[in-house]
Formats: C-alpha cells, sequence, structure tokens
C-alpha cells in the first residue's frame, strides 16, 4: 500500500499557507501548515516528510538557511523554494543549496501542482537506491531501510521497543532516533549500560537512594530511572542484567512505580523503555537466565538490527559518512576512497560492525596526509588484514576463473592506483610497481591506459 505523501508547508503569509493547505488536501496530499522557521525545524525532526514547500522570505530565519539546514538533516528531502521577488541570485543559491526547483508569488496552482508531481516522482525513483539520511543515521541496505522507515510509527506509541544485533550495529544510535522523533523529544534520553556494573551499583543508579539508605550515602540520590521521568529510558545489554534486578525492573514496567533504596515512599514514573541487547534472550529465557514476564514486557516492539556484513550496500554511504564527520572534526579536507580500498572494505567481515568501520576511517583521516585513501592507510588489525588477503587470493570459485583475464584486472587495477599515488607522474608510478619506464608504459598501453593525459 502506498502512503499519502506527506508535505510541509513553511510561509509566514497565513493566507497563502491555509490556501496551500487546501489546495494540497484537495489533490490528496497530507499538507501541514507553519508559519515561522523555527516551527518549520521543529516538525521536519518529527514527521518523515516527502516534500517541503518553503517561502524564500521568511522573518525569523532566511529561507535559504532552512533550506540549508533541511539538507543537512536529511540531504535527499526535496524541497520547492516560493519566492514573491524573483531575483537570479536567490534562485541560483536556492538550486545551489539543491533545492528542487523554485516558483514564483503570485502562485500558479497548475505549474505548483506539475512541479509536486515531478518532485515526488523523483522521490519514488530513487527510493530503491536512496541513501536515508536520519539525523546522524545513514543507510541504504534494504533490510536498514526497512527499519527505519518504521521508526516514525514506532516512535508515535508508547510501546517498549525491544533491539537486537551484534555489538556495533547501531542499537543504541536507532534508540535515540527513536526518542528524537517521539512526542517526547524535549524530555530526557537516559542510557544504562547494564553490563560490567556491579549489582549493588547498579541498583542504587537506576532507583537511586535516600541519604543513610548504606554506608557512604550521605545525600538523596536521585537515580535514573527518575531522571527519564517523561522521557526514554534506554536499557543497553539487558541480557546481563541480574535475576534480583530483573525482578524490580518488571515491577517498575508493571507499576510505573518504585521505591528509591532505603526510602518508605514510592515514586511514580513515566517512562518509555527502550531495551537492547547483543544476546540472544529468547535462549536465555529457556535456560532460566532471563525472566519470561520480562522479556515479554520488554519486547512489546522487536526490532532486530542485522550485522553490517549482511547489509554491505551500507558500506559506502557509511565511509562517505566518516570521513565527512572526522575531516570535519579535524578541520581536514574530506580525502577521497580508492577504489582499492573501498573493495577491500566491502569484502572485510567487520566483526565490529559498523563501530569498527567508523574506527577505521576516524584513524585513516587522522593518518591520511593525501587526499586518497589507500587499502595500506587502513588500519586493520594485520593479523585480520592478512587472514583476509590470503583468503582473498587464494579463492577460486567452484565454476573456475579465467587466469589470464583475472590478472590482467588486478594488474590494471594496480596500474591505476600506482598513477593516483603518484598523481599521475608516470616515472614514479613505474618506479611504484618496480617495472622500467619501458614496460610500463607498453603495460599502459595494453591496458588502453596510454591516452591518459598527464606529465611524465
Ligand atoms: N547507520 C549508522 N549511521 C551512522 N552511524 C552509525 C550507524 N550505525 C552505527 N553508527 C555509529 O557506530 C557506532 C556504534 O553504534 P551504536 O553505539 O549505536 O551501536 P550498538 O549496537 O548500540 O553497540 P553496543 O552493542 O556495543 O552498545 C556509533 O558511533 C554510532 O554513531
Amino acid at each position: 500500500m502506498e502512503s499519502i505523501p506527506k508535505i510541509l508547508i513553511v510561509d509566514d503569509e497565513k493566507n497563502i499557507g491555509f490556501l496551500l493547505e487546501t489546495f494540497l488536501k484537495r489533490e490528496g496530499y497530507e499538507p501541514f501548515y507553519v508559519s515561522t522557521g523555527q516551527e518549520a525545524l521543529k516538525i521536519f525532526d518529527k514527521q518523515p516528510f516527502d516534500l517541503v514547500l518553503l517561502d524564500i522570505k521568511m522573518p525569523d530565519i532566511d529561507g535559504i538557511e532552512l533550506l540549508k539546514e533541511f539538507k543537512r538533516k536529511r540531504s535527499n528531502i526535496n524541497v520547492i523554494m516560493i519566492t514573491a521577488y524573483p531575483s537570479i541570485e536567490t534562485a541560483v543559491e536556492a538550486m545551489r543549496e539543491e533545492a528542487f526547483d523554485y516558483i514564483n508569488k503570485p502562485l500558479d496552482l497548475e505549474e505548483l501542482k506539475q512541479l509536486i508531481e515531478r518532485a515526488l516522482a523523483r522521490e519514488k525513483k530513487v527510493s530503491k537506491t536512496k541513501v536515508f539520511h536520519y539525523g546522524n543515521i545513514v543507510a541504504r541496505s534494504p533490510a536498514m531501510l526497512r527499519i527505519l522507515e518504521t521508526l516514525p510509527k514506532i516512535a508515535s506509541t508508547k510501546a517498549n521497543v525491544l533491539i537486537m544485533g551484534e555489538s556495533g550495529v547501531g542499537k543504541e544510535i536507532i534508540a535515540h532516533a527513536i526518542h528524537s522523533l517521539s512526542p517526547r523529544s524535549d524530555k530526557p534520553f537516559v542510557t544504562v549500560n547494564c553490563a560490567g556494573i556491579p549489582e549493588t551499583l547498579l541498583e542504587s543508579e537506576l532507583f537511586g537512594y535516600k541519604k543513610g539508605a548504606f554506608t557512604g550515602a550521605t545525600t538523596d540520590r536521585m537515580g535514573l530511572f527518575q531522571s527519564a521521568h517523561k522521557g526514554t529510558l534506554f536499557l543497553d545489554e539487558i541480557g546481563d542484567l541480574s535475576l534480583t534486578l530483573q525482578v524490580r525492573l518488571l515491577r517498575v514496567v508493571e507499576e510505573k512505580r518504585f521505591k528509591p533504596l532505603g526510602s518508605t515512599q514510592e515514586i511514580e514514573v513515566d517512562i518509555r523503555l527502550i531495551s537492547a541487547t547483543n544476546q540472544d534472550l529468547e535462549q536465555k529465557v529457556t535456560a532460566g537466565q532471563f525472566r519470561e514476564d520480562l522479556y515479554y514486557r520488554l519486547n512489546v516492539i522487536p526490532i532486530r538490527v542485522p550485522p553490517l556484513r549482511e547489509r554491505k550496500e551500507d558500506i559506502p554511504v557509511l565511509v562517505e559518512h566518516f570521513l565527512k564527520k572526522y575531516s570535519k572534526e579535524l578541520g581536514k579536507e574530506v580525502p577521497k576512497i580508492s577504489s582499492s580500498a573501498l573493495s577491500f572494505l566491502m569484502e572485510y567481515g567487520f566483526p565490529g560492525n559498523v563501530r569498527e568501520l567508523e574506527h577505521i576511517i576516524e584513524r585513516c583521516v587522522a593518518l591520511e596526509t593525501g587526499n586518497i585513501i589507500l587499502p595500506e592507510s587502513l588500519v586493520i588489525s594485520d593479523f585480520k588484514k592478512k587472514k583476509h588477503l590470503l583468503k582473498e587470493e587464494a579463492q577460486l570459485p567452484s565454476e573456475g576463473i579465467d587466469l589470464e583475464k583475472k590478472l590482467a584486472q588486478i594488474e590494471k587495477g594496480l596500474i591505476l592506483e600506482a598513477l593516483k599515488r603518484s598523481k599521475g607522474v608516470k616515472k614514479e608510478a613505474a618506479k611504484l610497481l618496480n617495472l622500467s619506464f619501458r614496460s610500463f608504459r607498453y603495460k599502459l598501453q595494453k591496458h588502453g591506459l596510454n591516452k591518459i593525459d598527464n606529465n611524465e
């Protein structure tokens, strides 16, 4: 079933806003009108709009600034600019900031209708290969897109969510997105890591204590349950929670109230619980290590995040995302990744999932001096790399291969890499490959690369 396209209208002239709202409803869309830039930014974070109609002249935030902000938040959002003062400069600027198009006031509704249809058709065309940007989350794999598309709906309910997946797949970032999309977004998002904290400490962290509850409790302390009141509590590594704490947690989940340690008074809380685990909780339930009743209470909406090796389409977009992120942080120009380095990453198994990829790219950006990332810049533990390369070298598909062709491909790849690294200086490229200039030139010819217009 196709959903009705949601369109955000941003215009300080209320009569135009209402006119557009009525018009779009009549055309079968779901419009949402706001009259200020501030409101627009707020609502944009909460709803998955398909298109934005944006007035270029806004009193509180300039339309172009808003456009930039929308694009920063979701680079693939289609925005049509509305302008009362047609000027080449503003139109050019809007297009430079990647607005879909612009339309002049007084509005020609027929023209607008066609523009909207074109913009939405483009959205549909690219949706199969689109890169999803939500806040800090980027994804392209169908598996992740399916998960991300459900988040606004999940966020609009109060149901508890259990996110399952290996370490580093992005469970916390998803939990955070659910919170930001929810009506609780302006209330706290509190994270608790249930692993590695001794039971008694975790208990006092979660529930807080009264002064004198135990030796060392010199003042009252508010627990995390209370800090998350009206907001979201994210319980990471829930599988590590002791059976005693599971009982206490179950009570809070069921009764929405609890007593801090040493207190006789109950505190009522209104929290949405999102839990995460990298363990097989069902198996823990069977083994008697996790309470079944608690499991069902926490797992009202399950989200299973696949490991990165099962959604390789995400690797290139994540690489690009992290390259930009860390170049910006370090004040460097964004480097490009060579095709050989990218293919290495595409083949790699990422036992540490997205976190591992993020660290690899962070290190690369920090250490890289050139503007192209080569396979050797990827600091993956040597052991893993060697094992991986050996596997690569020894791979022979069951149907066999055309050895000559394969070797020629490898040769061409290495020649291109050498040329890149030597910035096109052929003599240096030849040196990198331990070839005489003559045989290097011969090989360029053989691979049809002799047209490369570079200095020798
Ligand atoms: N789709 C994504 N887009 C951008 N960044 C991501 C994505 N997925 C994960 N990350 C980044 O990878 C790192 C690990 O993600 P996160 O902490 O959410 O994983 P996790 O599954 O909760 O890990 P753990 O089980 O170890 O707690 C974070 O820095 C996060 O920002």
